[in-house]
């Protein structure tokens, strides 16, 4: 028999393999479990709860109980918690980033990237919890006041990718925590355990006992989410995922009228000008396309590069991508890992662009030879904006270039999407640099860099790619209520003069 994944683990028990509800490490009362496979070597990694209705009510119901005595702690009370987890997460990046390797297939550096991100979230919150202010407003009568109180919104429903297993979860659990709502979390079937160990490390820094659940579940899936979103005691619904599931939520939290975010898919328009600086736009061309192979929401997936630099930055582009080592992420060596579960609709956009007249100037092909999620680092060269790799989210290795000649048209093209999450300018002219950024129709821009998170950015889209801030001074925002105190009959006349 090989030996248990946990075992490559400095810290083994961080591994867990059981859903989190009530602090306690629990089966699915249908004591059913699915199986979780490592993407690129395809080998069991281990089981976890097939939960079900019931499990997941027991959740809610533990965040229910735990509301109360968590939201009575003060800012500062809770922060410290916070810091705590913080430095936790930091502490275990390197055993962190071994489960999502494993899970998820992305590279060490990536993973341990991931780990630190997710710190980040909670190093972030911890700092915002103590100044969650209100507002004292003047009323327009003088013998009336007026204060704006700002309270948490009570138990909160998160559902996660498989993407960032561990940090989309971080960035809505440190927000939520913070505020004072308790959680219930349901992580996604192909990655559980990078999200359980959200739950280790919650206990022991010190979170109390129901205010973080985690559900796993693989198939039961939709009939979770449902029950999170029907669910009255359930105030409020954060979702990181695909923008046909977010609007799918959306309509089931109507009868509860939650409050929602949204954080859904997107389709970012890489636009190169003739002044760019080459070196800065291929290396944030190969950031923002090519992180996690392809799949994250903020990859670049339209690169619109303008006609005087075109064939410079497209094989400076090329040149830097044929460096690539595509393989198993746990190979030091290797800077790209396998898909998660993307190789299908890869090929499939490649080969609607080749069929409509786009060329393939690198990769193109799966590498089965590998494994069966592998593919190559693929570059193609005169695409347009019929292809389905301009239409749709390819979120795989695909970067599809295209020619543009004018402001105006690289705007409209760059907009003509229904949804609008991140978006990419490079030039050296800052005046074209700011104008451009207010006509984009996205939530987020990035000039001169393919990085685009960060714990103190708000991160989000407009459009069909959602609703909400994640991160930030802002990020508390989606997780409080706004209630606000008229007191009256106040005599406005000082006492000296009665
Ligand atoms: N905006 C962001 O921050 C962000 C981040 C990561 C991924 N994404 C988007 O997610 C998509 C890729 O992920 P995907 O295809 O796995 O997305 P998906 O929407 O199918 O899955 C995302 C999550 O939703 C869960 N889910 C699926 N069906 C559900 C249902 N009926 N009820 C409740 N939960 C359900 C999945 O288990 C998973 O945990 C891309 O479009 C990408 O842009 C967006
Ligand atoms: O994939 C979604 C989030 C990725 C990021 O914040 O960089």
């Amino acid at each position: 028999m090989a030996p248990a994944f946990s075992a490559s683990l400095k810290d083994p028990s961080l591994f867990v393999e059981k859903s989190y509800i009530d602090g306690q490490w629990v089966s699915s009362t249908s004591n059913k479990t699915f199986n979780v496979y490592n993407p690129a070597t395809e080998a069991l990694i281990g089981t976890a709860p097939e939960s079900d209705t019931k499990d997941i009510n027991a959740a809610i119901q533990a965040a229910a109980k735990a509301f109360p005595a968590w939201r009575a702690q003060s800012g500062r009370q809770r922060s410290r918690i916070l810091r705590k987890f913080f430095e936790l997460i930091v502490e275990n990046k390197e055993d962190i980033g071994k489960i999502i390797t494993a899970e998820n297939g992305k590279t060490k550096g990536d993973a341990e990237g991931e780990a630190l991100f997710s710190a980040g979230f909670f190093e972030w919150f911890s700092e915002e919890a103590p100044r969650i202010y209100g507002d004292v407003i003047p009323h327009s009568n003088p013998s009336s006041r007026t204060q704006v109180l700002k309270e948490p919104i009570g138990v909160c429903g998160l559902i996660t990718p498989w993407n960032f297993p561990m940090a989309m979860g971080a960035r809505k659990v440190a927000a939520a925590l913070a505020a004072g709502c308790t959680v219930v979390m349901k992580s996604d079937g192909l990655t559980p355990f990078a999200s359980n160990v959200l739950a280790v490390l919650a206990e022991r820094a010190g979170v109390p006992r129901g205010v973080l659940n985690v559900v796993t579940a693989l198939e039961n899936t939709p009939s979770l989410g449902l029950t999170l979103c029907e669910s009255d005691v359930v105030k409020k619904i954060s979702f990181t995922g695909s923008t046909r599931v977010g609007k799918l939520l959306m309509q089931q939290s109507s009868s509860t009228l939650k409050k929602l975010s949204l954080e859904l898919g997107g389709n970012a328009p890489f636009i190169v000008f003739d002044d760019a600086d080459i070196e800065t736009a291929v290396t944030a061309a190969i950031i923002s396309k090519f992180k996690v192979t392809g799949q994250t929401c903020v990859c670049a997936n339209r690169f619109f590069v303008q006609e005087g630099i075109y064939e410079k930055f497209t094989q400076r582009f090329v040149e830097e991508m044929k460096k690539a080592q595509v393989g198993d992420g746990q190979n030091a060596a290797v800077t790209h890992g396998p898909l998660t579960n993307g190789v299908d609709k890869t090929q499939e956009h490649i080969q609607d662009a080749v069929s409509k007249g786009a060329s393939v100037l690198l990769g193109g092909k799966g590498l089965p030879t590998i494994g069966k999620n592998f593919h190559e680092i693929t570059i193609l060269g005169n695409t347009n904006d019929s292809m389905k790799v301009a239409t749709e989210e390819t979120f795989g290795p695909v970067a599809a270039i295209s020619m543009f000649n004018t402001e105006d048209e690289v705007v409209d093209r760059a907009n003509n999407c229904k949804v609008g999450l991140a978006s990419y300018l490079m030039t050296s002219d800052l005046g074209k640099a700011h104008r451009i950024s207010e006509r984009l129709e996205f939530g987020m821009v990035a000039i001169n860099t393919g990085v685009i998170s960060d714990s103190a950015a708000p991160f989000g889209g407009v459009k069909h790619s959602g609703m909400g801030r994640e991160g930030s001074k802002y990020g508390i925002d989606d997780y409080v209520n706004i209630k606000m105190i008229v007191t009256g009959g106040i005599n406005t006349v000082h006492s000296s003069k009665l």
